[in-house]
């Protein structure tokens, strides 16, 4: 059994959880409000191969016990910016985070590090709001060497899976054996998930 340890990160409002949740439960969820960082596991075969993966999902606000980019950056195998193309400022905020990534692991391999950084430009279906062209995210990921989705947690069910299984592989493969620093806190099982998921008010986009 292979522990993958993936970290969701980005700017407020960009669509971390609506993707995680997205890709647990298959549901797009209008409103989804946690005022705490958490972990998702869920296990996974790809390839024939079992894997245990951890999902961490951070919290914009200030919370107790709140980990910092760095620790989140020291403590994740691979990891998934999430930008808004409806939002240029959560865009240069991607920007920072890849960058602040690949500082952080100049120490490890070129190759191990390319295929575990995927920039993600969601709420694609708010094209018509548009700030940043597909054209300038294929750009920035392929200066920082990371591999680029455009997607919608809202439409795009299969793409959302595609693009986190694609991480848990490229992970997997890396085989990267890393020292654990300080983990990010929070954890919770899929029925938490599920409850915070069904319990909030929903709300169409
Ligand atoms: N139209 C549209 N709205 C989306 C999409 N993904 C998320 N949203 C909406 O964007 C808002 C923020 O989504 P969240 O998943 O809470 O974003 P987050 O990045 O986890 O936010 P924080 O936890 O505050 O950092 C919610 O109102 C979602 O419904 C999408 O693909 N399209």
């Amino acid at each position: 059994m292979n522990d993958i340890k993936v970290a969701v990160l980005g700017s407020e409002g960009v669509g971390k959880s609506a993707l995680i949740v997205r890709f647990l439960t298959r549901r797009f969820i209008g409103e989804y409000a946690s005022s705490s960082e958490c972990i998702y596991r869920k296990r996974m075969s790809i390839d024939g191969r079992q894997h245990n993966l951890e999902l961490y999902d951070p919290c914009s606000q200030p919370c107790e016990g709140k980990s910092t980019l760095n620790e989140q950056i020291h403590w994740a195998d691979g990891f998934v910016v999430v930008y808004n193309i409806s939002d240029r400022s959560s865009f240069l905020t991607a920007k920072a985070i890849v960058h602040l990534i690949r500082e952080l692991h100049l120490g490890g391999s070129k190759r191990d590090t390319d295929s575990v950084i995927f920039l993600v430009g969601n709420k694609q279906d708010l094209c018509h709001m548009r700030e940043v062209d597909r054209e300038e995210g294929q750009k920035l990921a392929s200066e920082r060497r990371c591999q680029f989705y455009e997607l919608s947690a809202a439409e795009h069910y299969q793409e959302v899976v595609l693009m986190f299984s694609k991480i848990v592989r490229n992970a997997s493969l890396g085989g990267k054996a890393k020292e654990r620093r300080r983990r990010p806190s929070g954890s919770k099982s899929m029925a938490k998930l599920i409850n915070n998921v069904f319990g909030k008010r929903r709300k169409s986009v």
